[in-house]
């Protein structure tokens, strides 16, 4: 038993012989959490055994401290879940598909509750029209408010932002944010690594059904690498020089005609230093940019490259057509 809002101990999933979830462990105590992987790596498999859905075939998890195996009507109470495909009935108005949900979970004064996450999910105007004349991105809000009329301690929510524009994706993490802000756990499944980076407290890559990193974005890309500070010079044959080559946390990587890289490990210290160094010396700077490492960088390094997955199972297949053939 477990005072943390989701508590995963090795967790395992097998279809006959084939493993998709292989003892995941983790913990989430609070703010949003994402779960990253490529197709197939046991994403929607975890989830459905954390929502009840689908029983373990071994070790164990505890929703708001109860357990999934032996207490999943208790789990039930005090989540939500958001699937990926729509569960918008089109024929409904957004105030009914809501006060449906509030029904189904037994809320004594739906109305009140209705009219509150229509008002947060910022769909009150249109609250009276049927919902075959939403866009995209109210329907997915139509849903969050779906999942929210009875306050889940904890929600689980599948791609998210998947198939929105640009606008309706920002309008669905800034709702998410102000959840998290308010205490709700959330966990999201995603393949837009830019939206996990900016918006995810803690991050899990998985792949082929285990955990490869788990952190918060940024502590994921430091270990991975460091800033790239780019610095460019008006004149391309100015003498550069070597002072800044042995200071601690900087080092030359790269010297092209008229600009220099250096790998450092805090930019905004270096980039003064630099600078400074430079000027000293006469050399005039055209320009100073930074390059960050990047999550996308983090999750190819976490996963196995297609091509040799590509291998692995051409090889599979080979055997398979060898014994078929016996
Ligand atoms: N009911 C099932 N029977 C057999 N195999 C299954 C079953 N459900 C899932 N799998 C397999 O388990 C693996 C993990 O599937 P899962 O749907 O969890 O992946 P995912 O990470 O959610 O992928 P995606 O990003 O494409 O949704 C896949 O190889 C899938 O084919």
């Amino acid at each position: 038993m477990t005072d943390v809002p989701i508590a995963v101990y090795g967790l395992c999933k097998r279809f006959r012989d084939f493993v998709a979830v292989d003892s995941v462990s983790f913990e989430i105590e609070s703010g949003i959490f994402g779960l990253l992987g490529p197709n197939g790596a046991g994403k929607s498999t975890i989830v459905l055994m954390l929502t009840t859905l689908l029983k373990p075939t071994s070790g164990n998890a505890f929703i708001c401290g109860y357990d999934i195996k032996k207490e999943p009507v208790k789990v039930r109470e005090c989540i939500s879940y958001v699937p990926q495909d729509l569960a918008v009935d089109d024929k409904l108005t957004g105030r009914e598909n809501v006060t449906m949900f509030a029904r189904l979970y037994g809320i004594r004064d739906p109305a009140k509750k209705v009219n509150e996450v229509l008002d947060l999910l910022e769909l009150t105007d249109k609250a009276d029209m049927r919902t075959n004349t939403y866009s995209g991105g109210m329907k997915r809000r139509l849903e969050l408010a779906q999942a929210l009329v009875h306050e889940p301690k904890v929600l689980f929510f599948d791609e998210p932002t998947v198939g929105l524009d640009v606008a309706s994706r920002t309008r669905i993490w800034s709702h998410l944010r102000k959840l998290a802000a308010e205490g709700v756990t959330i966990f999201i499944t995603t393949h837009y690594m830019d939206e996990a980076d900016m918006f995810c407290d803690r991050v899990a890559i998985i792949d082929h059904g285990s955990i490869k990193a788990i952190d918060s974005p940024s502590n994921l890309k430091s270990k991975l690498s460091k800033p790239i500070v780019t610095i460019k010079v008006q004149d391309t044959n100015s003498f550069f020089p070597d002072l800044y080559y042995d200071v601690e946390g900087i080092s030359l990587v790269g010297s092209e005609a008229g600009a220099l890289r250096f790998m450092v490990d805090n930019d905004q210290q270096a980039i003064p230093y630099l600078s400074e160094i430079m000027i000293k010396n006469g050399i005039k700077i055209a320009s100073i940019s930074v390059q960050q490492p990047t999550l996308n960088e983090v999750f190819l390094k976490n996963i196995e490259p297609v091509e040799e997955m590509w291998n692995k199972n051409a090889g599979l297949r080979f055997k398979r057509m060898v014994r078929r053939r016996k």
